[in-house]
């Protein structure tokens, strides 16, 4: 399980750690993990650390100190190491020192737009520093981005923009220390400029930004440097891995029967679109539930590709028993099968259409679980926002659909979240890890539905069903595609393969 916590709880840890270190211990640790990142990724493109150019980027702060005594590091092996001070009154003293030290040289940047204060006056020196800034980054091998961490807030300052720039305009690698600058650390949001980052060497723990989009895009691979950080139980995100799925795949035993396994029920189609019947009938099948019964005006079409399919045309309360429903693809305007789902006490999945036809109420009213599965324009409709608003902030806005409807929500998209209520199991937001972007094509969301409803009729929590699902969904979509479109027929075929993969480690 790869887990982040958020800024508070880190700077809490920080604080405990600190406590019991003699001063500077830490920052030592992280600054030797950065350093020996950097050397082998010099190593790596040049061939060696010694003779290589290093520029660092140095903000106000500890991140900054990190960079520095990374920097040091480097310098003492040969690198010709420059820092570029963007706050030079404020930049971490300490770590200036080390880097002086070890025969790394400075250049200052002044001015308004800088963080050091309105009083800085702006002329000639200012534009040095910056042209000087410039050609430095601009024969760098390696960028060192120590601008800003976890004490940030907001985009890039305007003095930072075009170094930014041309650091990722440049050929050299560019690390960022703790976090890409301008990324913030919590939410994943970008409201503003950010580095774009090759590799993130991460302190302690990771932070949920690194794994949500946009920021996770902004970060490039990420490396976890440990530096001994105590930390609580419940992380703020997690995302599973093959092994931690493994543990949640519903495997039959010899005493397994077809209701033990689980029936799950599917509530989907119309006469316009019973393709999206047939896909979530295909996805169902290979999630693990021992039948799956369909109820619609799509059976025909169902039986003629599924035929170990349990058909019928009367609605979902006739259809016989389930141990959990799918509703919604390609539903159309018809409410009705919507309300005698929600009616049923067991697990639900309202996709799609069904998000729509969902009466919020009487999804909050529901004792058994409900898993909603919009992407994000769904969500936006729901929520009464523009679907940027979505994109933009992922995280807040599948937490607060959770919070509204009193059920888990599996946001869809770029980053797939799941996000259970306050009383369901567990509070932590899953990040699925699997995504790719071959999986956006149409028919694709049907196909998770059917699935996701598999692993809640076997018996998953809602957490884990969608997240489980996602996961699985993921990998078929890679092994579907292999760098190549796919439909979304192709993603239900391949998922046998991913459950295989993934039970076999
Ligand atoms: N936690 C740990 O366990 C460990 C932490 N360590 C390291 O410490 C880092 C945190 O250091 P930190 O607390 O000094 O904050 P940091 O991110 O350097 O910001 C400094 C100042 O920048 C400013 N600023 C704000 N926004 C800005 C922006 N957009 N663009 C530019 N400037 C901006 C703002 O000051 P302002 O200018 O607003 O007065 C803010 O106070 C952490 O990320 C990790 O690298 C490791 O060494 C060891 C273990
Ligand atoms: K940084």
């Amino acid at each position: 399980m790869r887990t982040a916590y958020s800024v508070e709880t880190v700077r809490a840890a920080e604080r405990d750690l600190m406590a019991r270190l003699p001063e500077g211990a830490l920052m030592r640790r992280a600054a030797a993990g950065l350093a020996a990142v950097c050397a082998e990724l010099l190593g790596r493109g040049r061939g060696r650390v010694y003779g290589s150019r290093v520029v660092l980027l140095v903000g106000s702060g500890d991140n900054g100190g990190d960079a520095l005594y990374a920097g040091a590091r480097l310098a003492r092996r040969g690198a010709g190491v420059t820092a570029v001070l963007l706050a030079p009154e404020r930049a971490h003293a300490a770590g200036l020192a080390a880097l002086r030290r070890a025969g790394g040289r400075t250049v200052e940047i002044t001015g308004p737009d800088t963080g050091t204060g309105p009083d800085t006056a702006v002329g000639t020196g200012a534009e040095a520093g910056t042209v000087a800034a410039l050609a430095a980054v601009r024969r760098a091998d390696l960028v060192v981005d120590g601008i800003v961490g976890i004490g940030g807030t907001g985009g890039l300052r305007p003095a930072a923009v075009p170094l930014a720039e041309a650091a990722e305009r440049s050929g050299a690698a560019v690390v960022a220390v703790d976090l890409p600058s301008g990324v913030d650390a919590d939410t994943g949001e970008v409201r503003g400029t950010a580095l774009r980052a090759d590799l993130t060497v991460t302190f302690g723990t990771h932070k949920p930004g690194l794994l949500v989009d946009p920021a996770r895009e902004y970060a490039g691979s990420v490396r976890l440097v440990g530096i001994g950080l105590d930390l609580p139980a419940e992380p703020e995100l997690e995302a599973l891995q093959h092994a931690d799925v493994a543990r949640l795949l519903p495997v039959p035993g010899a005493e397994s029967d077809k209701y033990r396994r689980g029936v799950v029920g599917i509530a989907a189609g119309s006469a316009r679109y019973p393709g999206a019947a047939v896909l979530a009938v295909a996805g169902a099948l290979r999630g693990g539930a021992g039948a799956v019964r369909y109820a619609g005006p799509a059976g025909r079409d169902v039986i003629a590709r599924f035929p170990e399919t349990l058909v019928s045309d009367r609605g979902p309360k006739h259809a016989g028993r389930v141990q959990a429903w799918v509703v919604g693809p390609g539903a159309g305007d018809d409410a009705g099968p919507v309300a005698e789902v929600l009616a049923a006490d067991v697990p639900v999945l309202i996709d799609a259409d069904g998000l729509r036809l969902a009466d919020a109420s009487a999804v909050r009213a529901r004792s058994a679980p409900t898993l909603l599965t919009p992407h994000a324009g769904e969500a936006a409709a729901l929520l009464g926002v523009e679907r940027e608003e979505v994109e933009a902030g992922r995280l807040a806005a599948a937490r607060e659909l959770a919070g509204r409807y009193g059920a888990t929500v599996l946001l869809k998209g770029s980053t797939t979240l799941v996000a259970g209520p306050k009383d369901g199991d567990g509070t932590a937001v899953r990040v699925n890890p699997t995504g790719t972007s071959w999986l956006a094509t149409a028919g694709s969301g049907d196909v998770l539905s059917g699935l996701a409803g598999s692993l809640l009729a076997a018996g998953l929590p809602a957490r884990d069903a969608g997240s489980a699902a996602a996961y699985l969904h993921g990998l078929a979509g890679r092994r579907a595609a292999d760098g190549a479109p796919v439909g979304a027929h192709d993603v239900a075929e391949a998922i046998p393969g991913a459950w295989r993969d993934v039970l076999r480690g």
